[in-house]
């Protein structure tokens, strides 16, 4: 072992040996200190990619976090094994960030890199073995059996063996026991063999071998020599038309991709035989997943309150770090964006602008790759992994200096930001409920943005209560788009009472009289129509009609979804699946029925309804492809379409010219959701679904079907009066102590034996309650679905006082009560989620 001395001093120069702080994939909350080798010295630093040891048998990659000259206190540090990068793929700023998200959110700065690294730059690591070098049959004490053997033969001609080739071998399912035999004998050694997941793309192209591009005599005699060879003369006249190379020998270097000879129907035994001839060579070519976009500079002229927008966000800018930008729908937000952001790639800054979800918002993106064309990136969960890596590498190269993604892009290596825009801020989207970090991608991304010293612009029509609270402290600027582009008028609502029709019979398949008769009225004149339902499947559940009995997943504490078209009832909280039964299991009734609607059952309605409509869902269900969102979309603006049902997908920044009668079926459900964010999001829903109707000349109409035509959000909404409606709802939220009066911690105990759920949460509940800091503290009660995946939850809410730093105390209590929970034996199986702005 080496000497304390020897530690801190390496050889004999005297210099002091360097230490990196690894952040490692495990689940505790720190960094793990590695010593560096004088051989790796020259080759690491912050954000390199390194393999070290874990324990006494693993071997793990992860980030240097950090180098410093610090021997850690507890244990003595390894030595990093090896390193796999030749460029920081992180950097400093990156790391940062990481920190602080890992902080604020009360999870493992581990936790956050795995959410931040697209897959592809994760490393998979597969246990292989190798024959013990000192091992040896004859003198070992411990015989081997008849498998064992065959191992061990095997590792004789071959020098390394998967547990899968072992699997093979032995024709055994599961070989874990046979290894820990010949681990315990001594006979073999475990290693783990790293991969490197992200494959680059490559073509196979054609060109010249060099000496016939710099002798043109060879080339002309080469000619000369396969007048006898058709085929072959063939190829190489077709390579010169589409390479000049005798105008430029420059071009030979790209060469031609392979596959235009095939297309041309050209015989590739030919074109063999003139690469083994050493007249033209193969050669691969890392190429980009990526089309190439051109933008076209087609200029839209701003209308004068864009402009004035626009000039309004630049002083603010001046002032402030974070600008809300209040528009209504189809006010132009999107071109007030372009402005600026052009204005900041100019200015040489890296541009990051946030979309609630990629693939509904295809339209966006194509409006922006008119503009930017190849210089953005666009970074989303339907791209493959090797697409992310692309667009990551793209961003550290300069390729990309202006991303769109979704909330994932936050962690792309941005070095030097000079504006994020989170478009449709208010969207619940951007909040990442599971895993951990559990993060709100706008908060987040505001951080960010302040990490590089850099602007944020939120956009919404319905701004978030936080943001607009925000602007009206003054601690965000506000910035107003009061008129739609191009005089288009808000459209106009109509409250249809449910009851109502029922009682008078004019109920048809849930629809109302005016529902049906403006969406007739809308194909009459070959104009589209939205149907908006937040559920999907055929019917929310079956029930017995004679009992009342309801199927409930066998896993959870919530009803099975009825899907009428693959006749079986799903849990949409783990996917367990079952048939519908023929009769009632409880009673024996065969008169089973389903009960309410699904955007499923909404579509046959109306095609019983209306027989000549063309009528598509869009829901996730039917977007399951990666193109499947993109398909629908394109058919309904190609007016393919003439009804489109869907859920919150058909509400986001859709921008369709035809579309003049919007449906909203059963607004109830959007009003009474147990959640003290309810008014606030039935405000913005209705609002938004509305906003798609009557975008260009013609006026829309929103039906809007209800039980409470009374209700107050529908006044407000009706009256477009967000600044009314927000004023009411915080003295409410004011008065029971919510958001942004306090802040809200979630805390969940998880465990599938239900004592012990309950036992861990009071614990827990309790020692929180010691935390001397103000606060109130709810529960801990079951929540609010009880069981999902077999496992019992048990919730407490605690109401943080928002004025000094008794959040900063709290989170560091919680922190000690949370590793004493773990370290204690009859809590250690319990699994406790920390949600930190849990909405
Ligand atoms: N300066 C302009 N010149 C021509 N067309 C414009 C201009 N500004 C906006 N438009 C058009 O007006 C429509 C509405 O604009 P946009 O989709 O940006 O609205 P928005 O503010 O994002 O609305 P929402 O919040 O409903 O998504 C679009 O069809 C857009 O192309
Ligand atoms: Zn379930």
């Amino acid at each position: 072992m080496e000497s304390l001395f020897g530690d801190l001093f390496d050889g004999t120069d005297g210099k002091t040996v360097k230490f990196a702080d690894v952040i490692l994939p495990v689940p505790i909350p720190k960094m793990f200190t590695y010593k560096i080798p004088k051989s790796l010295e020259d080759g690491v630093g912050i954000g390199f990619r390194v393999m070290v040891q874990f324990g006494s048998k693993k071997v793990l990659t992860g980030i240097i976090g950090k180098v410093h000259q610090k021997p850690p206190k507890e244990y003595e540090a390894k030595p990093i094994l090896d390193v796999l990068d030749s460029y920081a793929i992180v950097n400093p700023l990156q790391i940062k960030f990481w920190a602080w998200m890992a902080e604020y959110y009360c999870c493992h700065i581990g936790e956050v890199m795995n959410a931040a690294l697209p897959s592809g730059l994760k490393l998979s690591s597969e246990s292989k073995i190798q024959l013990n070098p000192t091992y040896d049959t004859q003198t070992s004490p411990y015989p081997l059996d008849d498998r064992e053997d065959v191992i061990l033969q095997a590792l004789a001609t071959k020098s390394e063996l998967s547990y899968e080739d072992c699997e093979q071998l032995l024709g055994v399912k599961s070989i874990h026991g046979i290894i820990k035999s010949l681990i315990i004998k001594e006979a073999i050694i475990v290693f783990e063999q790293v991969k490197d997941k992200y494959t680059p793309k490559v073509e196979s192209r054609i060109r010249f071998c060099q000496p016939y591009v710099e002798d043109r005599k060879a080339l002309e005699s080469l000619f000369g020599d396969l007048s006898s060879k058709p085929k072959q003369e063939e190829i190489l006249l077709k390579y010169l038309q589409e390479v000049p190379i005798y105008q430029n020998s420059d071009l030979n270097t790209r060469g031609l991709e392979k596959k235009v000879f095939a297309d041309a129907g050209l015989s590739m035994s030919s074109l063999k035989t003139l690469i083994k001839n050493g007249v033209l060579e193969e050669y691969k070519l890392i190429i980009s997943r990526f089309e190439e976009i051109k933008g076209n500079d087609e200029t839209v002229v701003l209308s004068e309150e864009q402009n004035h927008a626009i000039e309004q966000i630049k002083g603010s800018f001046l002032e402030k770090q974070v600008i809300l930008l209040h528009g209504i729908t189809g006010s132009g937000k999107t071109e007030v964006y372009i402005k600026l952001i052009e204005e900041a790639l100019e200015s040489g800054s890296q541009v990051l602008l946030l979309l609630p979800e990629i693939a509904l918002t295809t339209q966006i993106v194509a409006r922006l790759q008119k503009v930017f064309g190849s210089k953005m990136g666009v970074y989303h969960s339907k791209h493959s992994d090797n697409e992310r890596v692309e667009v990551w590498n793209g961003v550290i190269s300069g390729k990309f200096s202006f991303v769109v993604g979704v909330r994932s892009s936050i962690f792309l290596p941005f070095d030097s930001l000079g504006l994020v825009i989170v478009d449709e801020e208010h969207e619940s989207s951007y909040k990442q409920f599971d895993p951990a970090p559990r993060f709100h991608a706008r908060d987040a991304a505001i951080m960010l943005s302040w990490l590089h010293q850099a602007k944020t612009l939120l956009g919404s029509a319905t701004p978030s209560f936080e943001s607009y609270y925000n602007a009206r402290q003054k601690k965000y600027g506000y910035v107003q788009l009061n008129k739609r582009f191009g005089d288009a008028a808000l459209p106009e609502y109509l409250l249809s009472d449910i009851l109502v029709d029922k009682k008078k019979q004019l109920l048809k398949l849930d629809f109302t009289r005016i529902m049906r008769e403006k969406i007739q009225e809308a194909l009459n004149n070959q104009e589209q129509v939205l149907i908006f339902q937040n559920r999907r499947g055929y019917a929310p559940y079956i029930s017995c009609e004679d009992c009342g009995w309801i199927p409930e997943c066998e896993h959870c504490d919530v009803s099975l979804t009825y899907h009428q078209y693959s006749e079986e009832m799903r849990c949409h909280y783990c996917g367990f699946k079952e048939k519908v039964p023929k009769v009632c299991p409880a009673c024996g009734s065969g008169k089973l029925a389903a009960v309410g609607l699904g955007t499923e059952r909404i579509e046959e309605s109306l095609s019983l309804l209306f027989p000549k409509a063309r009528i598509a869902r869009m829901d996730l269900d039917t977007t399951r492809s990666k193109y499947g969102y993109q398909r629908i979309l394109e058919d309904f603006g190609a007016g393919n379409v003439d009804i489109l049902v869907g859920t919150q997908m058909i509400t986001k920044g859709l921008d369709f010219d035809k579309v003049t009668v919007v449906g909203i079926l059963d607004a109830d459900r959007i009003l009474y959701f147990p959640d003290f964010r309810a008014g606030e999001r039935a405000f913005q829903q209705i609002t938004q679904v509305a906003g798609r109707a009557g975008r260009r000349e013609k006026k829309g109409v929103v039906v809007v079907q209800t039980r409470k035509p009374d209700h107050f959000v529908f006044d407000q909404v009706i009256k477009a009066d967000y600044k009314n409606f927000y004023v009411q709802d915080m003295t409410e939220r004011q008065k029971f102590f919510y958001p942004p009066f306090v802040k809200l911690i979630k805390l969940s105990s998880r465990h599938k034996d239900y004592k012990i759920a309950e036992k861990a949460a009071r614990h827990l509940h309790n020692l929180l309650h010691e935390v001397q800091v103000k606060k109130i503290m709810l529960g801990p009660e079951k929540g609010l679905i009880g069981k999902i995946k077999n496992q019992y939850i048990f919730e407490s809410l605690v109401k943080l006082d928002k004025s000094g730093n008794a959040q900063a105390i709290f989170k560091q209590e919680l922190r000690k009560i949370l590793e004493s929970m773990y370290a204690n034996k009859e809590f250690r199986s319990v699994r406790i989620i920390v949600d930190v702005d849990p909405y």
